[in-house]
């Protein structure tokens, strides 16, 4: 507990975290803040005002309801009336449809968007990228990029649209919200559900990285398959914040509140990280993307990328997802005789693309860290020119490699994007990035048979 006004105050070196996915957790930032037996006494201990957050219908099966009680010395609701933002924000996008945003099947690179000079927080630095589907229909996604360099000053960020799969990618996030708080640094990902209040102090000033955001669903561990009961990213290694309050008096302290992909502001005299106890499994929590578990191919082929799926929100369909969040790690490549950068492909699903640190295994050039590339749905793309030419002259006789100094990503969705007309019009856009495929030339040896179908298989054996 610390008693400062408004700034959000430094951070401890030792935060202190709890670990699993899923779990049913609790935490006290005062012994014997929680309420024991019951959800809500009539008078909570300290006085506190217990208050109830629910990530899904009241009615969802069990195994997916998550819900979460924090007992607060305010309440949230304890706060003037809501008002538009002005000035508004525009370029946050939460419905994608013909008037907004544009479909294109051409695939898009983005090269790393400078950060600002001028003072920009991160909600002034969020922008859309595109997305599909609609908040309000609770289906659909977005797909956002920030670049900031200062902190939210007396302000939290709520977000009722939907999730946020934060991915920094240049400086470090220091995480304020109702749970606790948590620290992020690039090569570590943290989800802020639906309705939490958050503040983003950046330690580090200039920062940037990608967004995730989901509507309507949230973030699972993917199924395991015949690999087993272990592997990829485990349970344990996501962290979730333990119970840490402010108690001073904030006058002029601003909720900003994203709905319908639009900011409202609520004024209120107090900080809303004033929740001194809480328990429940609808939490914030961050991973570190290194203690990733990657299972390959150790024979031949390139497997696909699900095998790398670190979380996954679902629709109703089975293994058909909302938005999988797939990386690409340091690992071992040793298929024999196989091609083993990725494949040459048009999937069904819509690939975008960001890169943390080091280089691509597909992109010899022109793909960087902090830069972002999209290939919707049925849209060929695979390995540059370069790459494709130097993996060939390797030949069969490439050794085990480790590819090192790398961690890439892709948010994967079953929903064709809709793109942002300040992301097609950006300065960043890489309008040469059909170049890095049109020098691939035709290795075919089979011109003896002049196009004529060889008679393999005459189909009547
Ligand atoms: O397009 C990409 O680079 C992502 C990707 C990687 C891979 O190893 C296999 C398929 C795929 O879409
Ligand atoms: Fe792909």
């Amino acid at each position: 507990m610390e008693n400062k006004t408004a700034k959000c105050p430094d951070f401890p070196t030792d935060l202190e975290y709890q670990s699993g996915f899923g779990n049913s957790l609790s935490s006290e930032a005062i012994a014997g803040a929680l309420p024991q037996g019951q959800n809500n006494p009539l008078i909570c201990p300290y006085g506190l005002y217990a208050e109830q957050i629910s990530g899904t219908s009241f009615t969802a099966p069990r195994k997916l309801n998550l819900r979460s009680w924090l007992y607060r010395i305010k309440p949230s609701v304890t706060h003037e009336p809501f008002k538009p933002r002005v000035p508004g924000h525009g370029k946050l996008v939460s419905e994608f449809n013909q008037s907004n945003t544009t479909a294109t099947p051409t695939q898009l690179r983005w090269k790393p968007v400078e950060i600002p000079d001028a003072p920009t927080d991160f909600i002034d630095g969020l922008y859309t990228v595109c997305g599909a589907g609609s908040s309000f229909l609770r289906h659909g996604y977005a797909i956002h990029m920030y670049t900031a360099n200062k902190s939210m000053d007396d302000c939290a960020f709520c977000n009722a649209d939907g999730d946020f799969l934060i991915v920094p990618q240049k400086g470090r996030l220091w995480i304020t919200t109702e749970c606790g708080r948590l620290q992020v640094s690039p090569g570590e990902v943290v989800v802020l559900p639906q309705g939490f209040r958050f503040a983003i102090n950046l330690p580090d000033g200039p920062s940037r990285g990608y967004v995730a955001e989901i509507f309507g669903t949230h973030f699972q561990l993917p199924d395991l398959g015949p690999i087993g009961a272990n592997g990829l990213a485990a349970p344990r290694d996501f962290l979730v914040p333990t119970a840490w309050f402010e108690q001073s008096s904030c006058p002029g302290y601003t909720v900003v509140q994203k709905f319908g992909g639009e900011l409202f502001i609520a004024r209120q005299d107090f900080c809303p990280f004033n929740v001194v106890a809480w328990h429940g499994n609808y939490v914030p929590y961050k991973y570190d993307l290194s203690k990733f578990c990657p299972y390959n191919t150790v024979l031949v082929d390139h497997g696909d990328p699900s095998i790398n799926t670190v979380l996954t929100a679902p629709t109703d369909k089975p293994g058909v997802a909302l938005l999988d969040f797939v990386i690409f790690p340091p690992r071992w490549l040793v298929a024999e005789h196989t091609f083993r950068p990725p494949y040459y492909h048009r999937n069904c699903m819509s690939e975008f693309m960001g890169l943390i640190n080091g280089g691509y295994e597909a992109k010899a050039d022109g793909f960087l860290p902090g830069g972002a590339s999209l290939h919707s749905c049925m849209t060929p793309h695979g390995p540059d020119t370069k790459t494709y030419e130097a993996t060939i002259a390797l030949g069969n006789e490439a050794g085990p490699h480790r590819i090192t100094d790398t961690m890439a990503f892709m948010f994967e969705s079953c929903l064709m994007p809709r793109i942002c007309p300040w992301a097609l019009e950006s300065p960043f856009m890489d309008p040469d990035y059909y170049q890095c495929w049109i020098g691939l030339r035709s290795h075919f040896t089979g011109e003896e048979t002049k196009g004529q179908s060889r008679d393999l298989h005459n189909g009547h054996n």
